[in-house]
Order: structure tokens, then sequence, then C-alpha cells
């Protein structure tokens, strides 16, 4: 008794440390490393203590305007976001600035269906999209 078991194991010794650029994620993911401040609890709190936006329509013309990574829009499911600010916070990177300027439902379908855009992003809602001879 009181003598350390010459059998047991320790945990911490058995898995061996990974440099975090040498990790392989499963599935082929495809994550980018983000800046400090810029996790995906740092964009809920930011989005949380955004003002509801005023929703209104937006002509296609409109959307394609916004296309540079400062005025970014883009629509999912006919809504459209003001994706500029999440930029930074985006697990998949730049990839995401694919979709501005345009329809972005398929691009967002193909990496991840599973995400709740609606509860990220509410408060980035610029409008409904409509065609551009809406009236
Ligand atoms: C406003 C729209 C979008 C939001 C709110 C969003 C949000 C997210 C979130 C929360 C994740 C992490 C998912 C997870 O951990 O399971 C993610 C990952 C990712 N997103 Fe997006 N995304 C958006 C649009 C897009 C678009 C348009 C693309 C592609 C053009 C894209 C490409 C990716 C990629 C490649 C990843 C990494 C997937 C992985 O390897 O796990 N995202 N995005």
């Amino acid at each position: 008794m009181g003598d350390a078991d010459p059998n047991a194991t320790n945990a911490q010794a058995a898995i061996p440390a990974v440099p975090a650029d040498q990790m392989k994620v499963s599935g082929g993911r495809q994550k980018v490393p983000l800046k400090p401040g810029f996790s995906q609890l740092d964009w809920i709190r930011k989005h949380a203590a955004l003002p509801m936006p005023r929703i209104r329509t937006v002509k296609l013309e409109e959307l394609r305007a916004h296309q540079s990574r400062e005025f970014a829009w883009t629509a999912i499911r006919g809504l459209v976001y003001d994706i500029s600010f999440y930029i930074d916070f985006h697990p998949g990177g730049d990839k995401l600035m694919l979709a501005a300027g345009k329809d972005g439902t398929s691009l967002f379908d193909k990496y991840h269906a599973w995400v709740n855009i609606d509860s990220l992003m509410q408060k980035c809602v610029v409008g409904y999209l409509v065609s551009d001879d809406h009236r």
C-alpha cells in the first residue's frame, strides 16, 4: 500500500500530442484556424447584441452589387443576409465569399445543410429576395 502501481497507465502519456498543423480531421473537413476572439461562441455573443433588423425586399440587382468583403450579401432560401460581419468568424473561412452577391443556397447546403442559419444570422437579414421586375 502506498507504493505506486507499476502497471498503472498514465492516460496523458498514452495519448501523443499532435501539433495542430498536423491534425487530420475525419471526413476531409475544411475548417480554417480563426483569429483569437472570432470563435462561434464569440459570434453568438456579438450576434445577440445586434438590434433586430428592419426587413425589406431586395432585388436581384442589389444582391449582385454586394460582392466585396466589406459589403457582402448572400441569399439563402429566399432571405438575403449581410455576411460582412460574419466572415472572420466563419469556420470555413473565405469560402463564404464564394456566395457573395448571389444565391448561396446550394453552396450552403453542399457544405453544411445542418447549420441553423436562422439562429446564427437572424439579425443579419436584410430582406426577402425578389426579382428585378418586382414592384
Ligand atoms: C451565412 C452563411 C453561412 C453560415 C452562417 C455558415 C456557418 C458555418 C458554420 C457554423 C460552420 C461550422 C459547421 C460545423 O462545425 O459543423 C461552417 C463551416 C464551413 N462552412 Fe459555412 N456558413 C455559411 C456559408 C458557407 C458557404 C456559402 C460556404 C461555401 C461556399 C461555406 C463553407 C464552409 C466550409 C467549407 C466549412 C468547414 C466545413 C468543415 O470542414 O467542417 N459556408 N460554416
